[in-house]
C-alpha cells in the first residue's frame, strides 16, 4: 500500500481561549495582578493583557492527506502565525508523504533560520509539527504516544496551576503552583505579600502538598534569591521561571544561591534544543519545561528530552494540554504533568484549551489514561469561528 502524501496545508485563527489561553474575558486569575518584566511599569500592573499578553490568538493548522484523512493542532500564533504556515513553511509540507516528518522539520526549520530560530516562528513550526504528527496517528489508526515508543506509566498525574492550590489539593492534584503577584518594583511590601500569600496557603495545604511560584521572568537575581531564601521556611518546593528567557549566566547563579533542596525551573519560552542545551549545559535548572506548542513541536521535544536525560534533568512541559500528555506517558524522566486551572476561579477542572477542542481529556483526582484514540484524539469544536486569513 503506497503512503499517503500531503495535499492541503491551512492555517486559520481563532480567538476567545483555546491555544491562546491568556485569551480569557476580565475578572480571570490569570490576569490578576500577576508580576511580569512590564510590572517596573504601574499602567501595565494590574492586568498582563494591557501590555498584549493575548495579543496573538490562536492558531490552527490543518494537513490534509491524498488519502482523505485530516490533521490537525492548535498552538498560540493567531494571524502571524498563520502567514508563517501560509506563506512560507507549507511549500516544505505540500507534496511530501506524511512519513516524512523529520525531513519537513529540518527544511521547514532551516529555511526559516534567516528570521526564526525561536519565537512565533517556532510556534508556527510546532503548529504544523503538531499537525502532522496528528495526520500520522489518523492514517495509520494510533494514538500518537504509541507512535512514540508507548507509556511507560498507566497513567498521568498532575499539579494544578492557578490561584487556589488549597482547592487543588481537595481535587486530587499533587501540587499547587501559584503565580508571583509582586515583582521587584513593588519592593519589601510586595516582597512581603507574595511570603503571606505562600504562608496563607501553606498553612491551608499542610506540609506535604507541593507549593510552588511561578514568576514570569519577572525578577532579577537578587530578588529571587531574596525570595527563594525567605520561601524556604515555607517548604516552596521550586521556583519558576525567576528570570528573563536569555539570562542564563542569572539562572546559573540563582541555581547556587537557592536553599538546598529547593528547585530551579525555567523552559516555557525557550525553544529548540540549542535552547535548552544552554540552559543543561550551563546548569540553569533541575526541571526543564518547554512548551511542546512553542518549542519546536513533538519533533524537537524528542530531542530535548533526551539532552535532559543525559543531563539527569526531568522534562515537566509546559501546560500545552494533549500536546504534552501523549509526549509525557512515554518518558521515565517526565514524571509528572502541569494542568492550567482555565476556570477563572480556578475552583473547578476544565479544558485547557477550552472551548476550542471536543473530546479534550482532564484530569480526575488529579490523573488521566491517555485516551486510546487516533492521532491525539481531539476534533474542532464547529462553534469556534476560525478565519483563514491568507487563504491560497
Ligand atoms: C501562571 C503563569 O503566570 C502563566 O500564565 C502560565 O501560563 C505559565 O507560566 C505556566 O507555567 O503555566
Ligand atoms: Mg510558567
Amino acid at each position: 500500500m503506497s503512503t499517503p502524501t500531503i495535499t492541503h496545508v491551512r492555517a486559520f485563527t481563532v480567538r476567545g481561549g483555546g491555544a491562546d489561553y491568556h485569551d480569557q474575558d476580565h475578572g480571570h486569575w490569570i490576569d490578576d495582578h500577576i508580576a511580569t518584566p512590564m510590572s517596573k511599569y504601574p499602567e501595565y500592573r494590574q492586568s498582563r493583557q494591557t501590555f498584549g499578553l493575548n495579543v496573538l490568538g490562536t492558531l490552527v493548522v490543518e494537513i490534509e492527506a491524498s488519502s482523505g484523512e485530516v490533521g490537525f493542532a492548535v498552538t498560540t500564533g493567531g494571524d502571524i502565525g498563520a502567514w508563517i504556515v501560509e506563506k512560507h513553511l507549507a511549500r516544505f509540507v505540500e507534496g511530501q508523504k506524511v512519513t516524512d516528518i523529520e525531513k519537513m522539520w529540518d527544511q521547514m526549520f532551516n529555511g526559516s533560520l534567516f528570521y526564526g530560530r525561536k519565537g512565533i516562528v517556532l510556534n508556527a513550526i510546532s503548529g504544523v509539527d503538531l499537525a502532522l504528527w496528528d495526520l500520522l496517528g489518523k492514517v495509520r489508526q494510533e494514538p500518537v504516544y504509541h507512535l512514540l515508543g508507548g507509556a511507560v506509566r498507566d497513567e498521568l498525574q498532575f499539579y494544578a496551576t492557578g490561584a487556589r492550590p488549597d482547592l487543588a489539593q481537595q481535587m486530587g492534584f499533587i501540587g499547587g503552583k501559584l503565580p508571583l503577584h509582586h515583582g521587584p518594583a513593588e519592593g519589601e511590601e510586595g516582597l512581603r505579600k507574595n511570603l503571606e500569600l505562600l504562608a496563607d496557603m501553606r498553612q491551608r495545604v499542610g506540609d506535604d502538598f507541593w507549593l510552588m511560584y511561578d514568576c514570569w521572568m519577572s525578577l532579577d537575581v537578587n530578588y529571587a534569591t531574596r525570595l527563594a531564601q525567605k520561601a524556604q521556611e515555607f517548604g516552596l518546593k521550586w521556583i519558576e521561571e525567576a528570570l528573563p528567557p536569555d539570562d542564563y549566566w542569572g539562572y546559573a547563579e540563582l541555581r547556587r544561591n537557592v536553599p538546598k533542596g529547593m528547585l530551579v525551573t525555567t523552559g516555557e519560552h525557550e525553544a529548540t534544543r540549542w535552547g535548552f542545551r544552554m540552559l543543561l549545559e550551563m546548569g540553569c535548572c533541575d526541571i526543564i519545561q518547554p512548551d511542546v506548542g512553542w518549542c519546536g513541536g513533538i519533533t524537537e521535544l524528542i530531542k530535548i528530552s533526551a539532552l535532559a536525560d543525559a543531563h539527569n534533568a526531568l522534562v515537566v512541559p509546559h501546560g500545552s494540554s494533549v500536546y504534552s500528555y501523549h509526549f509525557v506517558i512515554t518518558r521515565h524522566n517526565s514524571p509528572f504533568a502541569e494542568f492550567l486551572m482555565m476556570a477563572p476561579q480556578a475552583d473547578k477542572v476544565v479544558p485547557m484549551f477550552n472551548p476550542l477542542l471536543l473530546d479534550e481529556p482532564v484530569p480526575v483526582n488529579g490523573r488521566m489514561k491517555v485516551p486510546d484514540r487516533p492521532g491525539f484524539g481531539v476534533r474542532l469544536n464547529p462553534d469556534c469561528a476560525l478565519t483563514r486569513p491568507y487563504s491560497r
